[in-house]
């Protein structure tokens, strides 16, 4: 997978040169280009921002700098892009987006900043990139940087080879639309709490049991609104 990622902070996303992501990149399993939106402006104080039509607080980016960024991205490859634009008014982001996210050959990140990217960029991208706007929840940003790093980790790490116990993937939080089971390790015996008797059963029955059990449960607890809604009564 190829991904590209257009900011004003290219060192924002110095974090993906770290751990799994990081070694998936060294493996050739990502391939990552980060571009500076300033190098694609032409005056001397290379701006990005101004004032927005109609009034109000705040600084809109400009269109033509984000017009040449994505043109030179675009230019970069001989397939059509998927242009993700995070915003607080996006699509929500979420574990089905990351795995459809994860079929895709080549993912391009805008990382808006200020009040936002001048709206006719989205528009001018359709003609090369295929355009999702999309929300990592319902709070304000102070720009798409840490949602990017966001969403490049939870859809990186879905590649084959990424994650070393694939295994792993299978049973975690929202995966299959429930939240993950409590996990423990040495001692058996901690600041007098015991781990639960049926983890150290070794009845690998009982213990799968348990452990939906307490999906179940924690999922009833913390978000029931992931439960699938209970079947109408039998005469209705
Ligand atoms: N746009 C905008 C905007 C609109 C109003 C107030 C502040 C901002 C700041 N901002 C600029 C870029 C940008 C990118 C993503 C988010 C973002 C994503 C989620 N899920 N929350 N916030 C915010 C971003």
């Amino acid at each position: 997978m190829r991904l590209d990622v257009v900011t004003i902070f290219p060192d924002y996303l110095a974090p993906l040169d770290l751990s799994l992501i990081g070694k998936a990149r060294r493996d050739g399993l990502i391939e990552l280009h980060v571009h500076d939106l300033r190098d694609f402006t032409h005056d001397r104080h290379r701006t990005v921002d101004d004032t927005p039509y109609g009034g109000g607080a705040g600084m809109v980016m400009k269109p033509q700098p984000w017009a040449e960024a994505l043109e030179y991205v675009a230019g970069q490859g001989d397939s059509r892009p998927t242009l993700i634009v995070p915003g607080p008014g996006g699509e929500r982001f979420t574990q089905p987006t990351a795995r459809a996210l994860a079929e895709e050959p080549w993912l391009v990140f805008a990382c808006g900043r200020y009040e936002g990217i001048d709206e006719r960029v989205y528009e001018w991208a359709t003609s090369a990139y295929d355009v999702r706007v999309l929300s990592l929840g319902d709070y304000v940003l102070n720009g798409g940087e840490v949602a990017v790093l966001a969403m490049v980790e939870a859809v990186a790490r879905l590649l084959p080879g990424v994650i070393g116990n694939a295994e792993s993937l299978v049973e975690e939080s929202h995966e299959d639309g429930l939240l993950e089971y409590p996990v423990y390790t040495k001692p058996a015996v901690w600041q007098g709490l015991s781990v639960p008797e049926v983890l150290l059963s070794g009845d690998h029955g009982r213990i799968a049991q348990w452990r939906h059990e307490q999906r179940i449960a924690r999922t009833q607890a913390r978000r029931p609104d992931l439960l699938p809604p209970p079947p109408p009564p039998a005469d209705s």
